[in-house]
């Protein structure tokens, strides 16, 4: 693995969809995001963004160019491999939670280290740790039904950062809940931020988006602004866009 502070970088990532026609979901997409980073990637609706999430989750191989999570190229890893990096280098929020239901919070948040070969008590340690960084200690042993919208995203948030991933990303993780809820959800993420965690944030919102440091803002399957201003000239890969065009008809066969 190189040396890097590159959380998270895609190089010239482009995604096609379907034959006829291919849709080009994202037309060259450059950007990076270094550890300790909270990003918002803003756009409307058919931008790109939920796509540009799977590809930066590893949940979706791109058509073609570079995606690297933690400085490793996830193209040198077969789909096991990739589910490893995920499981450890990455945490997901979601719009809908998805938490079970049956399970007590403290269990939904340690699950979240299922996968990472910690044992039982262990996972529940840190599971109650994750808690107290997200105000829920207390509310360890409830059930998730018995809690609110926004309580509930912050127990799906606890699950995100128990394993310490180099990066967590949020899709419209504000969307199922009311403004004033929202709000503290962001507060929330800033102070996690604070604390080191490396955050972006999906959102079609710009009035949320621009209450984060850092705004990308995706039109058309490609970055058309990105606020980052003084790009560090050690790092290689600089949060900068690029207008690659795939050309229809020439896209290159989809690896996913
Ligand atoms: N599985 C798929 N097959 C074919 N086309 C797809 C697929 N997924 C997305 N697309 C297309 O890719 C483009 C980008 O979609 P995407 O869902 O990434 O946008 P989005 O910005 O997340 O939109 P929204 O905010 O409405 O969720 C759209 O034109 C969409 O129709």
């Amino acid at each position: 693995m190189r040396p890097t502070r590159a959380a998270l970088e895609l190089e010239a990532v482009t995604k096609v969809y379907g034959e006829r026609p291919p849709v080009l979901a994202l037309r060259g997409v450059t950007f990076s995001v270094r550890k300790g980073e909270l990003v918002a990637i803003v756009g409307p609706s058919g931008s790109g963004k939920t796509t540009l999430l799977h590809v930066m989750g590893t949940l979706e191989r791109p058509t073609g160019g570079t995606v690297r999570i933690d400085g490793v190229d996830i193209d040198r890893l077969d789909d096991r491999g990739l589910s490893a990096l995920r499981a450890r280098s990455i945490g997901f929020v979601f719009q809908q939670f998805f938490l079970a239901e049956h399970s007590t919070v403290l269990d939904n948040v340690a699950d979240g280290l299922l996968y990472a070969g910690v044992e039982v008590r262990e996972r529940r340690r840190r599971a109650l740790a994750a808690l107290e960084r997200v105000g829920l200690a207390d509310r360890a042993s409830a059930r998730p039904t018995q809690m609110s919208g926004g309580q509930r995203q912050r127990v799906a948030i606890a699950r995100a950062l128990v394993g310490r991933p180099a990066i967590v990303l949020a899709d419209e993780p504000t969307g199922n809940l009311d403004s004033v809820t929202g709000a503290s959800i962001i507060e929330l993420l800033h102070e996690l931020n604070a604390e080191g965690a490396t955050i972006v944030v999906i959102t079609h919102d710009a009035e949320l988006a621009a209450d984060l440091p850092r705004q990308v803002h995706v039109r058309d399957g490609r970055i058309v602004s990105d606020s980052a201003h003084d790009p560090d000239p050690d790092d290689r890969a600089t949060p900068r866009t690029t207008g690659a065009r795939v050309p229809v008809g020439a896209e290159q066969e989809d690896r996913s």
